[in-house]
């Protein structure tokens, strides 16, 4: 189910989501120790890593991970990991522990084995969309949809083939993102609003996004700006 809060614009978006974040990782730290956080890559999050780089928070208790990832070396200006770096691990976030999904850039089955190795529950995933209704690297089409949107799937990152946008993905499972204990999602303009819209009301994997904004138990914050 999701909540939606329209924010006045990116600038508004950003100090919101901020304050929420900090909140929700300061209180999994204060509960157990550390904070797990999931990000995503593209364009949209840049304004907001740069926001949270230089929130208070303790930061070296906090485990940073990727949604997911285009299957190219860090240094690719591809790189979901490199965006991160850049944007996100600076100023006081600097201290935080990241984990990149491409471990070897010579093997994606190094890379998914490593990904999938035990841990534990994530505190939250924030997730983007794209117009097409992706979000992760949960691909409208993708050969591995089936697997990657199986409610029973087991483990938390697959492969992924998008049939429209470059690179073979590496992508967390709907699986795994519903067993994060938050979900949020950052949208901006009029396009991807419309696109919310049609994807809202129930799930199709014509768009994936669809999962994660119709599941009872697992209640997704879509924040929106014009
Ligand atoms: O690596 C990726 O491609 C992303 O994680 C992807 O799911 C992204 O969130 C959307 O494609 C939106 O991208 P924009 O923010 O660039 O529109």
């Amino acid at each position: 189910m999701m909540n939606l809060h329209t924010c006045a614009d990116e600038a508004a978006c950003v100090r919101e989501l901020s304050t929420a974040i900090v909140a929700t990782l300061g209180g999994a730290i204060s509960a157990q120790g550390r904070a797990g956080l999931a990000v995503s890559g593209g364009r949209s999050p840049i304004a907001l890593f740069k926001e949270l780089s230089n929130a208070e928070l303790d930061w070296p208790r906090v485990d940073i991970t990727l949604v997911d990832e285009r299957f190219v070396a860090p240094s690719d200006p591809d790189s979901n990991e490199g965006l991160v770096r850049r944007y996100l691990l600076q100023g006081r976030a600097a201290q935080a522990r990241f984990t990149g999904l491409v471990t070897d850039p010579a093997s994606m089955a190094a890379c998914l084995e490593q990904a999938n190795r035990p841990a534990g529950q994530l505190t939250l995933a924030i997730l983007g969309m794209g117009e097409d209704g992706h979000t992760a690297s949960l691909f409208p089409h993708a050969p591995e949809l089936p697997q990657a949107l199986d409610p029973a799937q087991a483990l938390r990152y697959v492969s992924v083939t998008p049939p429209a946008a470059p690179h073979q993905r590496i992508s967390m499972t709907l699986a795994a993102l519903l067993r994060a204990r938050h979900r949020i999602l950052y949208i901006g303009g009029a396009t991807k609003r419309a696109v919310l819209e049609q994807a809202a009301p129930a799930r199709t994997t014509n768009m994936p996004v669809s999962f994660v904004l119709n599941q009872p138990g697992a209640p997704i914050d879509v924040y929106w700006h014009p």
